[in-house]
């Protein structure tokens, strides 16, 4: 259909609007005409991507004929497929519409990992084996020396598109991983490096998150993107996770093993260097010393996309790096081995202490600097010049460097940022004091960094997700000025979902799930009671959050110690997420079994866990969410503390409202798990009593608030199950009038 929205022309795939969907696109196009960044809040499950789409290219076919690009960007793969499958909708409207004067492309893009067709590499599974075999296929020295020994392996699909690659014309459509899949099968070419080089003329492009906040991907993939792309984050209630996870590395005592050992062999390939080899480190010694910047030197021959990779700079801002020329210290290929060395050495005394450590970067720096023979300009090249190093000794399987790449990303990222970053060395696990492996993290504390490359090159950026609330948070967090911010009501033609919070359990136990209270052992046990009565009443799937897994095993001992368990399992079957993805989508495949077959199930999972991130518990496969206690992050941790202090510094963001803030958007999460279209109801269940303080329940969204009323918060386990009922019995009458 299409319709008049303020002036525009909007084609909608659906015969209605809903009037959330009207809203929202109306805050949309605002921003849009206002050149500006938007942070917008709509229900779960009542059609945003849609909503999105359908607006964003009305608006560029009307008002940017010659641009006309969206980049949605989701976290998921699954998430990715859901957003394709609502563009090919729209784009059938749209043709038959007849809008479009020419060609509209739509290009998903994954990993290769996703995407390779070549079944050898394929079979590597892991990411970075999938990479490192494809590029020691791929790389141009290695397809330049298989001209002349036909010997050296190639990958077939890669030499099919290069021979093709001009004389090919793709038509008009959408493109998801399995159309590229098929469309390469029938053509011979590889999916990933076609999908990679149609970027530049897609319309829309739809990809992960990390192609373009994370530093590496982003300038590989990312780069050419125009100015005037509208830009979307989808479920972007944890952005700054994933900025912070970018700018972020992690070295354990394996990393530095494997580390050492290749700086080793590197030391020794450099060493017996003969013939075409040493001629090539002599060729790099000389480019550098002449002032060549490595930029300059790495795509100086006959490069092609699978070298950029392998010249991917670390950071950001390193363009400027890379028109700077190396310092003379670490030019020659044996002195910038000497100085890995030493950074090996130094990281591997730090994690060796036997107790923790926390300083800033800038201190970290300068005692680094006491140790290595290098001066201190040098660490900000440590990554462009190990990628220069490995393209002249024509290493094309990256894979085996991962570690010493790691160890290089640390110093490069620690003397890029003159703020924002910690040093935390954790020699044992902290929340179980158990002795393990001892971590060194660079633990980047500001979301901001990854961020602002993107709101500050983009004209509109839209932050979006079911749970943004409060929405000030994010423009503050990640430092952007967001022209509109806005949250909207679930339109209703009826009360799908029931809100209660919970204070009190049996014998008037007051719960809460705080860390010191954890020893009362009455309120996880209460936690049980609550469950085994709401499943007496609530048909097919339940889903329980806890705050974590500790807690989650906690209380099954309760529960089990109390025969609570078995009374539980009378009533319906119980899965139950662990750390092992593999054991829990089976566990989650089970319920769905159990619930369809009318048996009904329970499913226990954690807050920012799998099933509270990407699982869709809609109509009978969650009927009942219930939250055991406040998702709060484990406040002892010493990279948490560290970024409060910073959000204080920086930001002037206090611990506590930041703590509640994150709790409160990892609760709504989990809520929000169990609506999932217009046509579901559910019940949510908050069973603490802190969700009922002012500070807590205003950070819920506007869409869960708006079916909250006085006589549901803070109530005790008999009135929930009250209210249970009659709202069961309202939603199969509503039913029944159908
Ligand atoms: N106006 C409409 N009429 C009919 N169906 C619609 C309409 N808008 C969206 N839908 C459908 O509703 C379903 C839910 O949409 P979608 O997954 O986009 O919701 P969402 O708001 O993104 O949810 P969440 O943010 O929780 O993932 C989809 O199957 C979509 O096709
Ligand atoms: S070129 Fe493509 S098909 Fe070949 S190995 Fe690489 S990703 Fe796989």
């Amino acid at each position: 259909m299409k319709f008049q929205l303020d002036g525009l022309d909007i084609y909608f795939p659906y015969p209605h609007v809903y009037p959330e969907q009207l809203s929202y696109m109306t805050q949309l196009k605002k921003a849009l005409d206002a050149k500006g960044h938007v942070v917008l809040e709509m229900p779960s499950g009542t059609g945003k991507t849609i909503t999105l789409l359908s607006l964003l290219t009305s608006y560029l076919l009307q008002t940017q004929p010659t641009v006309r690009k969206i980049i949605y960007c989701t976290r998921t793969v699954e998430e990715m497929e859901k957003v394709m499958e609502e563009a090919n909708i729209l784009y059938h409207c749209l043709q038959q519409e007849r809008v479009m004067d020419g060609h509209f492309l739509c290009v998903g893009l994954a990993s290769r990992k996703h995407l390779c067709l070549n079944e050898q590499v394929f079979s590597y599974g892991e990411g970075f084996m999938v990479d490192g075999r494809c590029r020691s296929l791929t790389a141009s020295w290695i397809r330049e020396k298989a001209k002349a020994d036909p010997s050296i392996p190639q990958c077939p699909f890669y030499e099919c598109l290069e021979q093709q690659m001009d004389e090919m014309m793709i038509p008009s459509g959408v493109y998801s991983i399995q159309d590229w899949r098929r469309w390469g099968e029938r053509n011979g070419w590889c999916p990933y490096f076609y999908a990679r080089k149609l970027l530049a003329f897609a319309n829309l492009v739809v990809y992960s998150y990390h192609y373009l906040l994370d530093p590496k991907v982003s300038q590989l993939v990312s780069r050419e993107l125009p100015q005037d792309a509208i830009v979307v984050f989808d479920e972007a209630h944890n952005i700054d996770n994933v900025c912070i996870e970018a700018l972020s590395v992690w070295v354990n005592t394996s990393t530095i093993d494997d580390a050492n050992n290749a700086a080793m062999y590197l030391a020794n390939r450099i060493a017996s260097a003969k013939g075409q080899s040493f001629a090539m480190l002599q060729q790099e010694y000389q480019n550098l010393t002449q002032g060549q910047t490595i930029h300059h030197w790495l795509v100086s021959s006959s490069f092609n996309a699978s070298d950029w990779e392998m010249s991917q700079p670390s950071i950001h801002d390193v363009h400027q790096t890379l028109e700077e020329t190396v310092p003379p210290s670490i030019r020659k290929a044996e002195h910038f081995i000497a100085y890995l060395q030493s950074l090996i050495a130094y990281l591997k005394n730090l994690l060796n202490r036997p107790e923790a450590l926390e300083m800033t970067h800038t201190k970290f720096l300068q005692e680094l600097s006491q140790q290595c023979p290098v001066d201190v300009k040098s660490f900000r090249f440590t990554s462009d010049r190990l990628s220069s190093l490995l393209r002249t000794l024509e290493i094309g399987d990256w894979s085996r460097f991962r570690s010493l790449d790691s160890v290089a990303e640390l110093i490069t990222i620690a003397s890029t940022y003159s703020s924002g970053f910690a040093i935390i060395v954790e020699p044992f696990e902290i929340k179980s004091h158990a002795w393990s492996s001892p971590v060194l993290q660079l633990a980047c504390l500001d979301a901001s960094l990854a961020m602002m490359p993107v709101t500050r090159k983009f004209r509109n950026v839209v932050i979006t997700s079911g749970t943004l609330s409060p929405l000030d948070f994010y423009p503050r967090m990640l430092n952007f000025r967001a022209a509109i911010t806005a949250s909207f009501n679930m339109s209703i033609s009826r009360r799908c979902v029931l809100p209660l919070i919970i204070g009190m359990g049996e014998d008037r136990v007051l719960l809460t799930s705080k860390f010191n209270q954890r020893g009362e052992l009455q309120v996880p046990k209460s936690y049980g009671r609550i469950l085994i009565e709401i499943s007496k009443v609530v048909p097919d799937g339940i889903v329980g959050f806890f705050p974590s897994y500790e807690y989650m095993e906690l209380a099954l001992d309760v529960w089990k110690e109390n025969n609570l368990l078995d009374e539980l399992q009378t009533m319906k079957l119980l899965f139950i997420e662990t750390s092992d993805s593999a054991e829990s989508s089976l566990a989650l495949r089970n319920f769905r079994t159990a619930c369809d077959i009318g048996r009904g199930a329970i499913f226990l999972s954690v807050a920012r866990g799998k099933a509270a991130e990407g699982i869709d518990f809609d109509h009978h496969y969650g009927r009942c969410v219930v939250l055991f206690g406040m998702p709060f992050q484990y406040t002892e941790s010493r990279e948490l503390k560290a970024r409060l202090r910073y959000l204080r510094e920086r930001f002037q963001i206090m611990e506590n409202d930041f703590l509640v803030f994150d709790a409160m958007r990892q609760a709504a999460q989990c809520a929000g798990r169990v609506i999932r279209n217009k046509s579901d109801y559910g019940i949510m269940v908050f069973a603490d009593r802190r969700y009922a303080r002012y500070d807590k329940i205003t950070k819920l969204p506007r869409w869960i608030l708006q079916f909250l009323s006085e006589d549901q918060i803070y109530i005790d386990i008999e009135t929930a199950l009250t209210k249970i009922k009659q709202f069961l019995l309202e939603m199969a009458s509503q039913a029944l009038v159908k």
